[in-house]
C-alpha cells in the first residue's frame, strides 16, 4: 500500500476532486481487472477509450480515478484526479508505485525497426558471462537473471514493466537490457523510467498501420532519445540515414557505431561464412558465430554498449566470440541430404532483403534459394507487396503463405502480397495458404545444397487465427520434414 500523494509524484495535475488522504492497493488501466481499493487510470486507446469504463471500475471497487475528462456524475466517496495526458500519467504512476526500480539498476534501451531482440539478448548473455546479475525484456522472453518470464509484447505495459524491473532489483540485478518498441514510446509505456543508455539500430518500413506515416514512426523512435538524461549515452548506427536524426535533440552524450562511416566504434567484416564471420572491431580481429552484415551491426552495437558501460575490451571480445544469437534468428538446420534450412524472424521488407542478400552472397555456386513467407494480419498492410517483391527478386522460388492472419482472410493477405510480384518473376512464385503445406512443398522442391528460408515467425510457437493461438513451430516442422525426406 502506498499513499496517493507519493504515487502522483511528478504527475502534472489539472484538478483534484475528493480526498488526497487515501492509499492505493494496486494500479489498473483495465477496468476488468479492478478490485476493491484500486486506482484506475482511464487511457484513450486504439480500439476504445478507458473513460468509457470509469463507472464499471468504480462499481468494481476503484477508489481513485485518474482521467483526462471527468465523468458527468461524480461519486462522493471517490477521488478523481484530472490530468492532461492519462497515458503519460500512467507511466509515472506505475514507476512510483514500484518505487522507481529502473533507477536502482542500470537500464539500457534498444530501439530500431530490426535488431532490437538480437542486440538486447546478446547484451544479456554477455553481461551474464561477465559475471553480473542481469534482466532482459524482449519479444522472445523476459528474464530475471536465469528465471524466464513469458513475453507478451516487445515492450510490456507500464505496470508489468515496472513490476518486472522491481523483481530484477529484488533479485539483485545490476543491469537490465530492454527493447523499446515505437508503440511503447508513443503509448508512454516507458515514461518515468531512468535509462543509463539508449541504442538505435536502424529505421525502415514497418508499423505504418499504427503510426500512419514514416515521419510519425521516426518521431516516436526519436522521442526515446529526447527523453534520455545528460548522464546517459545515446548510441546510434551512423550508417543508417536516420542515425544522426536520433541525436538531434538529446541531452545524452552522443556516440556512434558503423561499418562504413567514421564512427566512435568502427567495425569491418573480414570474412563471411554460413557458420559465422571474422570481424575487425576497432583494431582487433574477432570470430563471431552470427551470420550476415546486419548481424555485424548488431554485434558492433553490443560491443559499443559494453565499452560505454566500462567493461574490459579483451574480456568482452573473448565472450562475444562464443555467443550465439537470439532464438529463431538465422537459425540454421542441415538435412541429411545437404539441404540448408534457415528459420528467421524477418517480417519487414528490409529484414527479408538483408537475410536473402546474406544467403545470395554466401551460396557457393548457383544453388537454389527457396523462400517461404507470409505477412501478419491486422498489421501494416503496405509492407505486404514490398516483402513479396523483395523475396521474388532475391530468391529462385518463393512460396507465399500465412503468418498469423489474426482476424483477416489469409487468402486476401496472400493476394495483397502477390500484387507486389514483378511480372517476370510470377512463374517462380507459388501460393499455399496452409503454412505447413508451404514448408513441406519447399522441402520437397529442394535439391542437395539448396537453401530453404522460412521467414517471419522465428521463435514463435503458434499461428494466430481469429483470436486463437494454434501450436505451430517452423523449426520443429522443418526438422521433422528433413527427417521424413531422408527416411
Ligand atoms: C495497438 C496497441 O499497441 N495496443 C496496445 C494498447 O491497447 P489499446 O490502445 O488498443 O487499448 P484499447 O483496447 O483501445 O483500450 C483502451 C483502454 O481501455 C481499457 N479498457 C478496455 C476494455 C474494457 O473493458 N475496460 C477497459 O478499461 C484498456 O485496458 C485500455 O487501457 O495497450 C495495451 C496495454 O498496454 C496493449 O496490450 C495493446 O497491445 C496490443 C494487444 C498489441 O497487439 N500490440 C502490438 C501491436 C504491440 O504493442 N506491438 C509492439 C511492437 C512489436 C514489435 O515490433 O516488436 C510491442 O511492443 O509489442
Ligand atoms: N541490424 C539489423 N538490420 C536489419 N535487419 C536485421 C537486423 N538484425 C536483425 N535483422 C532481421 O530482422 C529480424 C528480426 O530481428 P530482431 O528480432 O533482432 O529484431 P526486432 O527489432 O527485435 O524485431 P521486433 O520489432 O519484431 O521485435 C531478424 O530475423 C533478421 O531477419
Ligand atoms: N512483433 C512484430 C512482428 C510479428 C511478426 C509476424 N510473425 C506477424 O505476426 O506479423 C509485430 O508485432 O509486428
Ligand atoms: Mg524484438
Amino acid at each position: 500500500m502506498i499513499s496517493l500523494s507519493k504515487i502522483l509524484n511528478g504527475v502534472s495535475i489539472k484538478q483534484v476532486i475528493g480526498s488526497m488522504d487515501v492509499t492505493v492497493h494496486a494500479v489498473r488501466f483495465d477496468s476488468r481487472q479492478v478490485v476493491d481499493g484500486d486506482l484506475f487510470v482511464a487511457v484513450r486507446g486504439t480500439l476504445t477509450d478507458g473513460h468509457v469504463f470509469i463507472d464499471k471500475a468504480v462499481a468494481l471497487g476503484a477508489k481513485i480515478v485518474v482521467c483526462e475528462q471527468l465523468p458527468q456524475d461524480l461519486s462522493g466517496h471517490i477521488t478523481y484526479i484530472q490530468v492532461e495526458n492519462a497515458g503519460f500519467a500512467l507511466g509515472l504512476i506505475a514507476a512510483n508505485f514500484y518505487d522507481n526500480p529502473s533507477a536502482k539498476l542500470k537500464l539500457v534501451g534498444v530501439t530500431g525497426t530490426n535488431g532490437k531482440t538480437t542486440v538486447a539478448t546478446l547484451l544479456y548473455k554477455l553481461f551474464i558471462e561477465l559475471g553480473f546479475r542481469v534482466g532482459l525484456i524482449s519479444t522472445v522472453q523476459n528474464k530475471v537473471n536465469e528465471r524466464v518470464i513469458e513475453s507478451t509484447h516487445t515492450t510490456p505495459d507500464p505496470i508489468s514493466l515496472n513490476e518486472l524491473l522491481c523483481e530484477m532489483v529484488n533479485s539483485g540485478c545490476d543491469y537490465c537490457f530492454m527493447e523499446v518498441s515505437s508503440h511503447a514510446v508513443a503509448q508512454h509505456r516507458i515514461t518515468g523510467l531512468s535509462f543509463v543508455g539508449g541504442v538505435f539500430t536502424n529505421l525502415t518500413h514497418d508499423h505504418l498501420d499504427f503510426h500512419k506515416t514514416f515521419d510519425a514512426y521516426l518521431k516516436a523512435k526519436k522521442a526515446f532519445f529526447d527523453m534520455l538524461p545528460k548522464s546517459a549515452f545515446a548510441l546510434v548506427n551512423i550508417d543508417d540515414k536516420n542515425g544522426s536524426v536520433m541525436l538531434q535533440n538529446t541531452d545524452a552524450y552522443k556516440k556512434t557505431y558503423g561499418l562504413k562511416n567514421i564512427a566512435d566504434f568502427k567495425g569491418r567484416i573480414v570474412e563471411s561464412h554460413f557458420n559465422g564471420m571474422l570481424m575487425q572491431i576497432d583494431t582487433r580481429e574477432v570470430w563471431i558465430r552470427l551470420v550476415g552484415a546486419f548481424n555485424a551491426y548488431n554485434l558492433l552495437a553490443v560491443y559499443s554498449v559494453a565499452i560505454l558501460l566500462e567493461q574490459d575490451t579483451t574480456r568482452v571480445l573473448t565472450i562475444l566470440s562464443r555467443l550465439t544469437g537470439a532464438e529463431g534468428r538465422f537459425d540454421t538446420l542441415v538435412s541429411g541430404n545437404g539441404v540448408i534450412g534457415i528459420v528467421d524472424y524477418a517480417h519487414t521488407p528490409d529484414a527479408v532483403e538483408n537475410v536473402l542478400r546474406t544467403i545470395v552472397d554466401l551460396r557457393k555456386n548457383k544453388e537454389q534459394i527457396i523462400a517461404v513467407l507470409g505477412c501478419g494480419g491486422d498489421r501494416d498492410k503496405t509492407k505486404r507487396p514490398e516483402m513479396a517483391a523483395v523475396a521474388a527478386n532475391l530468391s529462385d522460388k518463393v512460396i507465399l503463405t500465412s503468418d498469423n492472419p489474426r482476424s483477416e482472410d489469409p487468402q486476401q493477405i496472400i493476394r495483397e502480397m502477390e500484387a507486389g510480384i514483378p511480372a517476370d518473376k510470377k512463374r517462380h512464385v507459388f501460393s499455399i495458404t496452409d503454412r505447413y503445406e508451404a514448408i513441406k512443398a519447399a522441402v520437397h522442391l529442394a535439391q542437395p545444397g539448396d537453401i530453404v528460408l522460412i521467414a517471419g515467425k522465428g521463435h514463435e510457437k503458434y499461428q494466430e487465427v481469429m483470436g486463437e493461438k494454434r501450436p505451430f513451430d517452423d523449426k520443429a516442422i522443418l526438422k521433422d520434414l528433413f527427417k521424413e525426406v531422408n527416411d
